[in-house]
């Protein structure tokens, strides 16, 4: 009888804190009646049907509001400890099956939301919507079949399509070309275009930097918001020990060559684990060392939706994230697969054909620039010297003096210089061609452009027009020297691509 009071007293109270959303104090209250129920439990009281039945709703509502704190793990274990109590308790099942779908375990959650469904006749729409869904994550993080198609076409608007996290044909290796460290490599043959690996970020930080003239200089800016994504990455890390434990994983920068190689599967949905009690031993939260891993392995998000590309065209906008899998990737000048960042997701697919056993790699900056500029970039913003094939060749190539004297005066003119030097004097491969227009972008963009305009007024319609495809198609074929071609199959991919390109 005095449990049911408290029980009543401690409703009234909760429902007020719900219409505050504070859900820290919710957690407090419900911590504490939860403690006064198992005492009850442990005496005479235990096998009381009605009091198991109040705590099994206490742990429930807890576990909702670890739910809506993003604290999975503790919210898991307050479902399991209620479902221990009463198997078929609808409102844990559903909040079971909500947590299991943003732990990526598909089937596991979708079987969740079955067995709420089953006694309802299977008639709850809001039930089977969330079924499907699950579905249609299983789907895709078995098949790697993302279709973005929609979403392009409305001009990304709105929120972006819910994606499952996905890992294709790769598995980490060391790495012996780029990185020395470990590397993700393709364990077949793929073809352009296919989809590798779909991961979402621990976390993302996200801002409009303000615009000149603005009391707050962008950098104060970028300051403020590095520093909530820390906050935010650690409370995450904190929160959940199968987090810390693949943030670990990462590199710190720092000896490299003796890191271990962690196996594919911890981050295959439904096959990694998934609830802290399944990982053994603990590690503790070390801020010094996840300071170090953010700074070796975060990447801009390069987010394209509509409200994004609205900001002065993008110009402002500001994001960063850590992206587990997609943190073993190395860095090349001559890549094979490139990133697509679409909400909280990032999509590596192959950019050309790989072969079996070759490294994967995506550029970690725009690499359409000569040699010297891009180890500035590297120096100053990443702290690593690239020794892909492209850096190796060109840092050995015997006329590595004369094109220094190139870029020094890069005119439109160059890229003509460029090609007969290539063609006559240096007799260069087609490979390597490939790597030095490249590196002179900038003056073959200026040629081009300047070429356009000659166009305008010599020439009837029909030879500018043959011309100007002939120019594009060898515009997109050295583009394809260094980026890959784009996809073939994918024809939403082949639209996304070229939207932002
Ligand atoms: C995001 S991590 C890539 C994975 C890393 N190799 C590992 O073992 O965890 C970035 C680090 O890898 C190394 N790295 C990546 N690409 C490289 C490259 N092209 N040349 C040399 N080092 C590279 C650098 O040490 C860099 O700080």
């Amino acid at each position: 009888m005095l449990m049911e009071e408290e029980a009543q007293q401690l409703r009234s109270r909760a429902t007020e804190l719900l219409l505050l959303d504070d859900w820290e104090e919710y957690i407090r209250l419900y911590t504490r009646f939860i403690s006064l129920c198992l005492h009850h439990v442990s005496g005479d009281a235990g096998g009381d049907p009605k009091l198991q039945k109040i705590l099994c709703g206490a742990l429930s509502n807890r576990a909702e509001a670890r739910l809506r704190l993003r604290d999975l793990p503790g919210a898991a274990g307050d479902c399991d400890r209620a479902l221990d109590l009463d198997p078929s308790h609808l409102k844990t099942l559903i909040c079971k099956g909500k947590i299991l779908l943003g732990l990526d375990r598909y089937s596991s959650a979708a079987d969740c939301f079955r067995r709420a469904l089953a006694p309802l006749g299977g008639s709850d729409p809001a039930l089977r919507g969330l079924i499907d869904r699950c579905q249609k994550l299983e789907a895709q993080s078995k098949t790697g079949a993302f279709d973005l198609s929609q979403w392009v076409l409305d001009g990304f608007k709105g929120d972006p399509p819910e994606l499952a996290e996905y890992v294709g044909p790769v598995v980490i290796r060391r790495s012996v070309g780029c990185g020395g460290g470990r590397g993700l490599f393709a364990t077949r043959n793929i073809e352009s275009g296919t989809m590798l690996v779909v991961t979402k970020a621990v976390v993302i930080g996200r801002g409009i930097l303000p615009e000149p003239g603005n009391p707050m200089s962008s950098e104060g800016a970028r300051l403020v918001m590095w520093k909530d994504f820390v906050t935010r990455l650690l409370d995450a890390a904190g929160k959940c020990r199968r987090t810390l434990r693949l943030i670990y994983l990462l590199s710190t920068g720092e000896d490299e060559e003796d890191l271990p190689v962690p196996d594919i599967r911890l981050f295959v949905p439904e096959q990694g684990p998934s609830r802290d009690d399944e990982l053994s031993g603990d590690q503790a939260l070390d801020t010094d060392r996840i300071l170090k891993i953010l700074d070796v392995n975060c990447l801009a998000d390069e987010a394209v939706s509509a409200k994004v590309l609205g900001k002065n065209g993008g110009g402002g906008y500001h994001g960063v994230g850590l992206w587990l899998l997609a943190s073993f990737i190395n860095h090349s000048c001559n890549p094979n697969a490139r990133r697509l960042h679409v909400g909280n997701h990032l999509l590596v697919h192959a950019s050309r054909d790989i072969k079996g056993g070759e490294e994967i790699t995506f550029p970690y900056f725009d690499v359409l620039m000569p040699l010297r500029k891009r180890r500035e970039t590297m120096a100053g913003t990443w702290g690593f010297c690239c020794r892909c094939r492209r850096c190796q060749f060109e840092e050995a190539a015997a006329y590595a003096g004369e094109l220094r004297e190139m870029e020094e005066s890069m005119v439109p003119e160059m890229a003509a210089r460029l090609e007969e030097a290539m063609a006559k004097r240096w007799v260069v491969k087609s490979k390597e061609k490939a790597f030095l227009r490249a590196s002179f972008w900038e003056a073959y963009t200026a040629t081009y452009a300047t070429e356009r305009e000659v166009r305008k007024w010599r020439g009837g319609f029909r030879r500018r027009w043959r011309r100007r495809r002939a120019s594009r198609r060898r515009w997109a074929a050295m583009r394809g020297g260094v980026y890959g071609k784009v996809a073939k199959k994918q024809a939403a991919m082949r639209i996304l691509l070229g939207a932002i390109s």
